[in-house]
């Protein structure tokens, strides 16, 4: 499984979720949006639904791929343990993986309950531009857990955010190709990542981003040819 807040769901996170499935040969990979994450500082987080479809849309043409809405439907702060327990409950019989960035792996011995999560799952830290992923610090830790508890390993390098995607959206500059075709018509339909956006009638409260300078770029719907990178 990946969980993440996925606001938008990119590239980096397809990408880490196809190369773990790969060496491991994961039957599977379950996208978990976070409810409400509790590490994201102050900054606005768009609300669960949009996330959700998402990282529907970004997923939906891959048979191995799938979407889990227990940490939405909990409607409490996010905690990784109890995504594993739910997950646990729902498959019983699998072997678990929860795959992590370098970046979230660094923080992993702050996360609530963290001496228990490697006994619920095995966790794979993908390499990410920009972090590390052999820190000291963890590594020490993760010195005194099973052998086999952690993996890190290398993935290729895509240089995505969704800081940077919600910044480039916010100023009318281009996503496409940094998050999937039908990410970017879905940002621009519900107008996410605006300061004037209308898309805050769900919960979601005001952002500290950037006001935009234009309007939404997407292609109108009935296209079904991505503008020019140039263009948008
Ligand atoms: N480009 C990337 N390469 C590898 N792992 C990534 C990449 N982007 C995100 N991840 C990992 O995916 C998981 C979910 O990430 P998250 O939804 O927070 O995206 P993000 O791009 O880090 O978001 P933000 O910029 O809002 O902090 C985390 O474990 C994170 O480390
Ligand atoms: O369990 C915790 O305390 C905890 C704290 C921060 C992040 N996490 C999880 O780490 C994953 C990536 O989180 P994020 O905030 O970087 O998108 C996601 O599944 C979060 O629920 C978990």
């Amino acid at each position: 499984m990946m969980g993440g807040t996925f606001d938008p769901i990119h590239h980096g996170h397809l990408v880490a979720a196809s190369e773990v499935a790969d060496r491991f040969a994961l039957d599977e990979v379950i996208f978990v949006p976070t409810g409400q994450p509790w590490q994201k500082g102050a900054r606005h987080v768009s609300s669960p639904e949009d996330r959700y479809l998402m990282t529907v849309i970004a997923t939906a043409s891959n048979p191995r791929f799938s979407v889990s809405r227990v940490d939405i439907d909990r409607h409490k702060v996010t905690y990784t343990v109890d995504t594993l327990r739910d997950l646990r409950a729902q498959h019983p019989d699998a072997d678990l993986y929860f795959i992590t960035g370098a970046d979230a792996l660094e923080s992993i011995l702050t996360w609530q309950d963290w001496e228990e999560l490697f006994g619920l799952a095995k966790f794979v830290g993908v390499s990410r531009p920009g972090y590390k992923l052999h820190t000291e610090h963890l590594v020490s830790h993760l010195q005194q857990l099973p052998a086999d508890a952690v993996h890190l390993i290398e993935i290729p390098a895509l240089a995505i955010s969704s800081t940077d995607c919600r910044q480039r959206a916010a100023e009318n500059r281009p996503v496409w190709y940094l998050v999937p075709d039908g990410v970017v018509q879905y940002i621009s339909k519900r107008n996410l990542y605006r300061a004037s956006g209308d898309a805050r009638s769900d919960g979601a409260v005001s952002i500290s981003e950037p006001a935009p300078t234009r309007q939404a770029s997407a292609q109108p719907p009935e296209s079904t040819t991505p503008a020019e990178p140039g263009e948008h």
